[in-house]
Protein backbone atom coordinates (compact mmCIF):
# COMPACT_ATOMS: atom_id res chain seq x y z
CA UNK A 1 0.00 0.00 0.00
CA UNK A 2 1.19 3.67 -0.79
CA UNK A 3 1.38 6.59 1.17
CA UNK A 4 -2.44 7.03 2.21
CA UNK A 5 -4.37 9.90 2.92
CA UNK A 6 -7.86 10.58 4.16
CA UNK A 7 -9.29 13.90 3.38
CA UNK A 8 -12.35 15.36 5.77
CA UNK A 9 -14.75 17.60 4.30
CA UNK A 10 -16.82 20.21 5.96
CA UNK A 11 -18.30 23.69 5.44
CA UNK A 12 -15.85 25.36 7.93
CA UNK A 13 -17.05 28.40 9.91
CA UNK A 14 -15.76 31.59 11.19
CA UNK A 15 -12.76 32.00 13.80
CA UNK A 16 -13.46 35.26 15.25
CA UNK A 17 -16.16 37.57 14.68
CA UNK A 18 -14.19 39.44 11.99
CA UNK A 19 -14.17 36.37 10.00
CA UNK A 20 -18.06 36.54 9.98
CA UNK A 21 -18.57 38.71 6.87
CA UNK A 22 -15.98 37.48 4.41
CA UNK A 23 -16.66 33.58 5.45
CA UNK A 24 -20.61 34.32 4.49
CA UNK A 25 -19.27 36.03 1.15
CA UNK A 26 -17.15 32.83 0.65
CA UNK A 27 -20.64 30.56 1.48
CA UNK A 28 -22.75 32.66 -0.67
CA UNK A 29 -20.71 32.94 -3.79
CA UNK A 30 -20.79 29.28 -4.34
CA UNK A 31 -23.95 28.53 -7.00
CA UNK A 32 -24.55 25.72 -4.72
CA UNK A 33 -25.78 27.75 -2.05
CA UNK A 34 -27.69 30.30 -4.44
CA UNK A 35 -28.40 29.69 -7.85
CA UNK A 36 -28.57 32.20 -10.50
CA UNK A 37 -28.90 32.17 -13.98
CA UNK A 38 -25.87 34.43 -14.56
CA UNK A 39 -22.05 33.76 -13.24
CA UNK A 40 -21.82 37.87 -13.07
CA UNK A 41 -24.25 38.47 -10.56
CA UNK A 42 -22.88 35.65 -8.17
CA UNK A 43 -20.19 37.69 -6.35
CA UNK A 44 -22.05 40.91 -6.35
CA UNK A 45 -25.33 39.05 -5.05
CA UNK A 46 -22.96 37.55 -2.44
CA UNK A 47 -21.41 40.84 -1.40
CA UNK A 48 -24.72 42.10 -0.74
CA UNK A 49 -26.31 39.52 0.93
CA UNK A 50 -23.09 38.96 3.36
CA UNK A 51 -23.61 42.61 4.03
CA UNK A 52 -27.16 42.88 5.14
CA UNK A 53 -26.48 39.27 6.96
CA UNK A 54 -23.29 39.64 9.06
CA UNK A 55 -24.75 41.88 11.94
CA UNK A 56 -27.56 39.16 12.64
CA UNK A 57 -25.07 36.21 12.12
CA UNK A 58 -22.28 38.01 14.11
CA UNK A 59 -24.45 38.70 16.69
CA UNK A 60 -25.22 34.53 16.79
CA UNK A 61 -21.25 34.32 16.65
CA UNK A 62 -21.08 36.44 19.79
CA UNK A 63 -23.81 34.43 21.78
CA UNK A 64 -21.01 31.07 21.62
CA UNK A 65 -18.14 32.82 22.28
CA UNK A 66 -17.10 34.89 19.21
CA UNK A 67 -16.63 32.27 16.40
CA UNK A 68 -17.46 28.63 15.34
CA UNK A 69 -16.12 25.97 17.08
CA UNK A 70 -16.27 23.33 14.21
CA UNK A 71 -12.73 23.76 13.32
CA UNK A 72 -11.60 22.25 16.65
CA UNK A 73 -13.58 19.74 16.77
CA UNK A 74 -12.98 18.82 13.69
CA UNK A 75 -8.98 18.60 14.22
CA UNK A 76 -9.98 16.69 17.44
CA UNK A 77 -11.78 13.88 15.05
CA UNK A 78 -8.80 13.83 12.42
CA UNK A 79 -7.06 13.46 15.59
CA UNK A 80 -9.05 10.31 16.73
CA UNK A 81 -9.40 9.04 13.25
CA UNK A 82 -6.04 8.73 12.97
CA UNK A 83 -5.27 6.59 16.42
CA UNK A 84 -8.44 4.36 15.49
CA UNK A 85 -6.57 3.43 12.08
CA UNK A 86 -3.38 3.02 13.55
CA UNK A 87 -4.94 1.03 15.56
CA UNK A 88 -6.04 -1.25 12.89
CA UNK A 89 -2.90 -1.35 11.21
CA UNK A 90 -3.58 1.29 8.86
CA UNK A 91 -0.93 4.26 8.36
CA UNK A 92 -2.71 7.37 7.00
CA UNK A 93 -2.37 10.41 7.46
CA UNK A 94 -5.76 12.70 7.57
CA UNK A 95 -5.99 16.44 6.29
CA UNK A 96 -8.94 18.65 6.87
CA UNK A 97 -10.50 20.37 3.86
CA UNK A 98 -13.54 23.06 4.79
CA UNK A 99 -15.48 24.42 1.84
CA UNK A 100 -15.92 28.08 3.29
CA UNK A 101 -13.02 29.21 5.70
CA UNK A 102 -10.04 27.79 6.61
CA UNK A 103 -8.16 25.42 6.74
CA UNK A 104 -9.22 25.63 2.72
CA UNK A 105 -9.75 22.45 0.63
CA UNK A 106 -7.34 24.18 -1.58
CA UNK A 107 -4.59 23.93 0.89
CA UNK A 108 -5.75 20.99 1.99
CA UNK A 109 -5.45 19.46 -1.61
CA UNK A 110 -1.61 21.62 -1.85
CA UNK A 111 -0.74 19.71 1.17
CA UNK A 112 -1.33 16.45 0.27
CA UNK A 113 0.59 16.75 -3.07
CA UNK A 114 3.43 18.07 -0.85
CA UNK A 115 3.35 15.10 0.90
CA UNK A 116 3.43 12.40 -1.96
CA UNK A 117 0.23 10.49 -0.70
CA UNK A 118 -0.29 7.87 -3.33
CA UNK A 119 -4.10 6.37 -2.17
CA UNK A 120 -6.77 9.03 -0.89
CA UNK A 121 -10.08 8.56 0.44
CA UNK A 122 -12.09 11.28 0.71
CA UNK A 123 -15.04 11.32 3.08
CA UNK A 124 -17.40 14.06 3.59
CA UNK A 125 -18.29 15.20 7.51
CA UNK A 126 -21.88 15.40 6.45
CA UNK A 127 -23.75 11.74 7.04
CA UNK A 128 -26.53 12.47 4.80
CA UNK A 129 -25.79 13.83 0.81
CA UNK A 130 -26.63 17.40 -0.15
CA UNK A 131 -25.72 19.02 -3.22
CA UNK A 132 -25.36 21.83 -1.17
CA UNK A 133 -22.74 20.52 1.11
CA UNK A 134 -20.97 17.24 0.02
CA UNK A 135 -21.52 18.11 -3.42
CA UNK A 136 -20.57 21.33 -3.52
CA UNK A 137 -17.12 20.00 -2.49
CA UNK A 138 -16.64 17.26 -4.61
CA UNK A 139 -17.67 19.79 -7.49
CA UNK A 140 -14.36 21.63 -6.57
CA UNK A 141 -12.53 19.14 -5.78
CA UNK A 142 -13.46 17.48 -9.18
CA UNK A 143 -12.21 21.09 -10.86
CA UNK A 144 -8.81 21.15 -9.57
CA UNK A 145 -8.37 17.61 -10.08
CA UNK A 146 -9.25 18.51 -13.80
CA UNK A 147 -6.98 21.48 -13.79
CA UNK A 148 -3.49 19.01 -11.80
CA UNK A 149 -1.67 16.49 -13.23
CA UNK A 150 -0.48 15.93 -10.14
CA UNK A 151 -3.23 15.57 -8.49
CA UNK A 152 -4.15 13.02 -11.29
CA UNK A 153 -1.58 10.59 -10.32
CA UNK A 154 -2.98 9.82 -6.86
CA UNK A 155 -5.74 6.84 -6.90
CA UNK A 156 -8.75 7.95 -4.83
CA UNK A 157 -11.82 6.97 -3.47
CA UNK A 158 -15.27 8.81 -2.43
CA UNK A 159 -17.72 8.19 0.61
CA UNK A 160 -20.40 9.92 -1.37
CA UNK A 161 -22.99 9.29 2.26
CA UNK A 162 -23.25 6.89 5.32
CA UNK A 163 -26.11 7.83 6.90
CA UNK A 164 -26.68 4.67 7.73
CA UNK A 165 -23.11 3.58 8.93
CA UNK A 166 -23.23 1.49 11.97
CA UNK A 167 -20.87 3.55 14.79
CA UNK A 168 -22.84 6.84 13.71
CA UNK A 169 -25.79 4.88 14.40
CA UNK A 170 -25.10 3.56 17.24
CA UNK A 171 -23.03 6.78 18.39
CA UNK A 172 -26.28 8.47 18.08
CA UNK A 173 -28.87 6.41 19.90
CA UNK A 174 -26.20 6.03 22.47
CA UNK A 175 -26.52 9.72 23.46
CA UNK A 176 -30.24 9.86 22.56
CA UNK A 177 -30.75 6.48 25.34
CA UNK A 178 -28.85 8.90 27.77
CA UNK A 179 -30.99 11.76 26.87
CA UNK A 180 -34.22 9.90 27.61
CA UNK A 181 -33.34 8.21 30.35
CA UNK A 182 -32.63 11.44 32.43
CA UNK A 183 -36.23 11.94 32.15
CA UNK A 184 -38.48 10.95 34.99
CA UNK A 185 -40.81 9.05 32.22
CA UNK A 186 -38.31 8.59 29.58
CA UNK A 187 -40.76 6.89 27.19
CA UNK A 188 -43.04 9.62 27.17
CA UNK A 189 -41.27 12.99 26.08
CA UNK A 190 -41.29 13.40 22.06
CA UNK A 191 -38.29 12.81 20.27
CA UNK A 192 -37.58 15.87 18.13
CA UNK A 193 -35.14 15.59 14.56
CA UNK A 194 -33.93 18.57 13.48
CA UNK A 195 -32.54 18.41 10.37
CA UNK A 196 -30.32 21.30 8.36
CA UNK A 197 -32.91 22.19 5.42
CA UNK A 198 -32.35 23.17 1.97
CA UNK A 199 -34.50 24.96 -0.18
CA UNK A 200 -37.35 22.58 -1.77
CA UNK A 201 -36.48 22.81 -5.24
CA UNK A 202 -33.02 21.24 -4.30
CA UNK A 203 -34.87 17.90 -4.11
CA UNK A 204 -37.89 18.18 -7.01
CA UNK A 205 -36.04 19.62 -9.34
CA UNK A 206 -32.31 18.46 -8.81
CA UNK A 207 -33.01 15.20 -7.27
CA UNK A 208 -30.84 15.71 -4.33
CA UNK A 209 -31.19 12.81 -2.08
CA UNK A 210 -30.58 14.86 1.18
CA UNK A 211 -34.37 14.54 2.45
CA UNK A 212 -34.68 10.46 1.40
CA UNK A 213 -31.93 9.72 3.43
CA UNK A 214 -32.94 12.21 6.35
CA UNK A 215 -35.86 10.25 6.51
CA UNK A 216 -34.11 7.25 6.22
CA UNK A 217 -31.78 7.94 9.04
CA UNK A 218 -34.34 9.06 11.26
CA UNK A 219 -36.15 5.40 10.75
CA UNK A 220 -32.72 3.87 11.44
CA UNK A 221 -32.21 5.49 14.77
CA UNK A 222 -35.77 5.01 15.96
CA UNK A 223 -35.46 1.26 14.37
CA UNK A 224 -31.99 0.83 16.65
CA UNK A 225 -33.45 2.44 19.56
CA UNK A 226 -36.42 0.20 20.05
CA UNK A 227 -38.65 2.89 22.33
CA UNK A 228 -42.40 3.63 21.24
CA UNK A 229 -41.69 7.42 22.13
CA UNK A 230 -43.40 9.87 19.78
CA UNK A 231 -41.07 11.35 17.34
CA UNK A 232 -40.90 14.41 14.48
CA UNK A 233 -39.15 15.12 12.19
CA UNK A 234 -38.31 18.95 11.08
CA UNK A 235 -36.16 21.31 9.23
CA UNK A 236 -34.39 24.29 10.45
CA UNK A 237 -31.83 26.96 9.49
CA UNK A 238 -33.73 28.13 6.35
CA UNK A 239 -32.24 31.39 4.73
CA UNK A 240 -33.93 33.83 2.23
CA UNK A 241 -37.07 33.85 0.87
CA UNK A 242 -37.54 30.87 -0.99
CA UNK A 243 -39.43 27.69 0.32
CA UNK A 244 -37.60 25.12 2.26
CA UNK A 245 -38.25 21.63 3.08
CA UNK A 246 -40.79 21.08 5.29
CA UNK A 247 -42.10 21.25 8.37
CA UNK A 248 -39.91 24.21 9.67
CA UNK A 249 -38.64 23.56 13.04
CA UNK A 250 -39.90 27.13 13.86
CA UNK A 251 -43.24 26.09 13.03
CA UNK A 252 -43.39 22.21 14.55
CA UNK A 253 -42.53 23.17 18.43
CA UNK A 254 -45.53 25.56 18.98
CA UNK A 255 -47.66 23.32 17.18
CA UNK A 256 -46.95 20.16 19.43
CA UNK A 257 -46.84 22.58 22.51
CA UNK A 258 -50.43 23.48 21.56
CA UNK A 259 -51.22 19.95 21.35
CA UNK A 260 -50.30 19.28 24.44
CA UNK A 261 -46.58 18.27 24.61
CA UNK A 262 -44.46 18.84 27.48
CA UNK A 263 -41.43 17.46 27.15
CA UNK A 264 -39.05 17.43 23.91
CA UNK A 265 -35.60 15.65 23.15
CA UNK A 266 -34.10 17.69 20.59
CA UNK A 267 -31.95 15.30 17.87
CA UNK A 268 -29.87 17.35 15.82
CA UNK A 269 -29.87 14.91 12.71
CA UNK A 270 -27.86 16.51 10.10
CA UNK A 271 -24.55 17.87 12.15
CA UNK A 272 -22.16 15.57 13.24
CA UNK A 273 -20.12 18.22 15.48
CA UNK A 274 -21.56 21.64 18.09
CA UNK A 275 -21.55 24.47 16.14
CA UNK A 276 -23.67 27.70 15.53
CA UNK A 277 -26.87 25.96 14.52
CA UNK A 278 -26.33 23.76 17.78
CA UNK A 279 -25.42 25.95 19.99
CA UNK A 280 -27.18 28.99 19.36
CA UNK A 281 -30.63 28.40 17.27
CA UNK A 282 -31.26 24.91 18.90
CA UNK A 283 -30.37 25.39 22.76
CA UNK A 284 -31.35 29.58 22.51
CA UNK A 285 -33.51 30.24 19.59
CA UNK A 286 -36.20 26.92 19.70
CA UNK A 287 -34.76 26.52 23.76
CA UNK A 288 -36.63 30.22 24.54
CA UNK A 289 -39.80 29.13 21.42
CA UNK A 290 -40.39 25.79 23.15
CA UNK A 291 -40.70 27.77 26.95
CA UNK A 292 -42.58 30.43 25.52
CA UNK A 293 -45.43 27.82 23.69
CA UNK A 294 -45.75 26.02 27.05
CA UNK A 295 -42.82 23.20 26.75
CA UNK A 296 -41.54 22.85 30.49
CA UNK A 297 -38.89 19.82 29.40
CA UNK A 298 -36.16 20.95 26.74
CA UNK A 299 -33.27 18.82 26.26
CA UNK A 300 -31.09 18.65 23.09
CA UNK A 301 -28.61 15.34 22.37
CA UNK A 302 -25.26 16.31 22.15
CA UNK A 303 -23.39 16.08 18.95
CA UNK A 304 -20.98 13.35 18.39
CA UNK A 305 -17.90 15.33 17.87
CA UNK A 306 -15.26 12.32 19.16
CA UNK A 307 -18.09 10.04 20.33
CA UNK A 308 -15.45 6.59 20.47
CA UNK A 309 -18.42 4.34 18.42
CA UNK A 310 -18.74 7.63 16.13
CA UNK A 311 -14.70 7.57 15.39
CA UNK A 312 -14.97 3.65 15.04
CA UNK A 313 -17.64 4.08 12.35
CA UNK A 314 -15.49 6.65 10.39
CA UNK A 315 -12.58 4.31 11.00
CA UNK A 316 -15.03 1.05 9.20
CA UNK A 317 -15.45 3.49 6.26
CA UNK A 318 -11.93 4.13 5.49
CA UNK A 319 -10.95 1.02 5.77
CA UNK A 320 -13.58 -0.76 3.86
CA UNK A 321 -13.23 2.26 1.44
CA UNK A 322 -9.35 1.02 0.82
CA UNK A 323 -10.52 -2.17 0.04
CA UNK A 324 -13.17 -1.46 -2.14
CA UNK A 325 -12.91 -0.54 -5.94
CA UNK A 326 -12.79 3.05 -6.28
CA UNK A 327 -15.65 5.13 -6.28
CA UNK A 328 -15.25 8.05 -8.79
CA UNK A 329 -16.59 11.58 -8.80
CA UNK A 330 -17.95 10.65 -12.13
CA UNK A 331 -20.20 7.80 -10.00
CA UNK A 332 -21.97 10.11 -7.39
CA UNK A 333 -24.97 10.03 -9.49
CA UNK A 334 -28.65 10.37 -8.74
CA UNK A 335 -29.77 7.19 -7.11
CA UNK A 336 -32.37 6.25 -9.79
CA UNK A 337 -32.17 8.60 -12.61
CA UNK A 338 -28.55 8.40 -13.31
CA UNK A 339 -27.75 11.67 -13.82
CA UNK A 340 -24.86 13.42 -12.09
CA UNK A 341 -25.91 15.30 -8.70
CA UNK A 342 -23.44 18.23 -9.37
CA UNK A 343 -22.22 20.22 -11.07
CA UNK A 344 -25.66 22.20 -10.89
CA UNK A 345 -26.81 22.91 -14.26
CA UNK A 346 -24.74 25.46 -15.72
CA UNK A 347 -26.46 28.45 -17.67
CA UNK A 348 -26.53 27.32 -21.35
CA UNK A 349 -28.03 29.86 -24.34
CA UNK A 350 -30.18 28.50 -26.32
CA UNK A 351 -33.41 26.74 -26.22
CA UNK A 352 -32.70 24.83 -22.92
CA UNK A 353 -35.07 24.25 -19.72
CA UNK A 354 -33.21 26.93 -17.37
CA UNK A 355 -33.78 29.51 -20.38
CA UNK A 356 -37.58 29.02 -20.60
CA UNK A 357 -37.71 28.91 -17.09
CA UNK A 358 -36.15 32.48 -16.58
CA UNK A 359 -37.43 33.80 -20.04
CA UNK A 360 -40.67 33.08 -18.34
CA UNK A 361 -39.68 34.98 -15.25
CA UNK A 362 -38.20 37.85 -16.58
CA UNK A 363 -41.33 38.28 -18.62
CA UNK A 364 -43.65 38.13 -16.02
CA UNK A 365 -41.59 40.78 -13.92
CA UNK A 366 -41.99 42.66 -17.20
CA UNK A 367 -45.59 42.53 -17.96
CA UNK A 368 -46.37 43.51 -13.52
CA UNK A 369 -43.81 46.12 -14.47
CA UNK A 370 -45.75 47.38 -17.20
CA UNK A 371 -49.06 46.69 -15.39
CA UNK A 372 -48.07 49.35 -12.21
CA UNK A 373 -46.89 52.05 -14.87
CA UNK A 374 -49.97 51.89 -17.04
CA UNK A 375 -51.79 51.96 -13.68
CA UNK A 376 -49.49 54.34 -11.65
CA UNK A 377 -48.95 56.80 -14.23
CA UNK A 378 -45.14 57.01 -13.42
CA UNK A 379 -41.93 55.07 -14.44
CA UNK A 380 -38.86 54.59 -16.41
CA UNK A 381 -41.23 54.40 -20.22
CA UNK A 382 -43.46 57.55 -18.89
CA UNK A 383 -39.48 59.19 -18.48
CA UNK A 384 -38.30 57.91 -21.67
CA UNK A 385 -41.42 59.48 -23.69
CA UNK A 386 -42.35 56.15 -24.67
CA UNK A 387 -46.15 55.97 -22.64
C1 LIG B 1 -26.14 19.20 6.52
C2 LIG B 1 -25.65 20.33 6.83
C3 LIG B 1 -25.88 21.59 6.09
C4 LIG B 1 -26.68 21.87 4.98
C5 LIG B 1 -27.56 20.93 4.18
C6 LIG B 1 -26.51 23.25 4.70
C7 LIG B 1 -27.15 23.95 3.67
C8 LIG B 1 -27.22 25.34 3.59
N1 LIG B 1 -26.69 26.27 4.48
C9 LIG B 1 -26.99 27.55 4.08
C10 LIG B 1 -26.62 28.75 4.72
C11 LIG B 1 -25.76 28.89 5.83
N2 LIG B 1 -25.13 27.86 6.48
C12 LIG B 1 -24.32 28.40 7.48
C13 LIG B 1 -23.50 27.70 8.33
C14 LIG B 1 -23.39 26.32 8.36
N3 LIG B 1 -24.20 25.39 7.71
C15 LIG B 1 -23.77 24.12 8.00
C16 LIG B 1 -24.33 22.93 7.55
C17 LIG B 1 -25.23 22.80 6.47
N4 LIG B 1 -25.63 23.77 5.61
C18 LIG B 1 -22.64 24.26 8.89
C19 LIG B 1 -21.85 23.10 9.44
C20 LIG B 1 -22.39 25.61 9.10
C21 LIG B 1 -21.24 26.24 9.89
C22 LIG B 1 -21.66 26.61 11.23
C23 LIG B 1 -20.61 27.20 12.11
O1 LIG B 1 -20.49 26.77 13.25
O2 LIG B 1 -19.95 28.17 11.71
C24 LIG B 1 -24.44 29.81 7.47
C25 LIG B 1 -23.67 30.77 8.37
C26 LIG B 1 -24.28 30.90 9.72
C27 LIG B 1 -25.43 31.80 9.69
O3 LIG B 1 -25.30 32.99 9.34
O4 LIG B 1 -26.54 31.31 9.97
C28 LIG B 1 -25.33 30.14 6.45
C29 LIG B 1 -25.77 31.51 6.03
C30 LIG B 1 -27.72 27.42 2.87
C31 LIG B 1 -28.26 28.61 2.08
C32 LIG B 1 -27.86 26.05 2.56
C33 LIG B 1 -28.50 25.38 1.41
C34 LIG B 1 -28.70 25.88 0.24
FE1 LIG C 1 -25.80 25.85 6.39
Amino acid sequence: MGRTGVLLLNLGGPDSLADVRPFLYNLFSDPEIIRLPFRWLQKPLAWLIATRRAKTSEANYAQIGGGSPLREITEQQAQALQESLAQEGVTAKIYIGMRYWHPFTEAALAQIKADGIEELVILPLYPQFSISTSGSSFRLIESLWQEDSALQKIKYTIIPSWFNNRGYIQAMVALLRQELDQLPEPEKATIFFSAHGVPISYVTEEGDPYQAEIEACVHLIMQTLGRSNPHVLAYQSRVGPVEWLKPYTEDVIPELAASGVKELVVVPISFISEHIETLQEIDMEYRELAEESGIHTFRRVPALNTHPEFIAGLRDLVTTALEAPPYTFAQVTHPRKQFKLYPQERWEWGMTSAAEVWNGRLAMIGFIALLLELISGQGPLHMAGLL
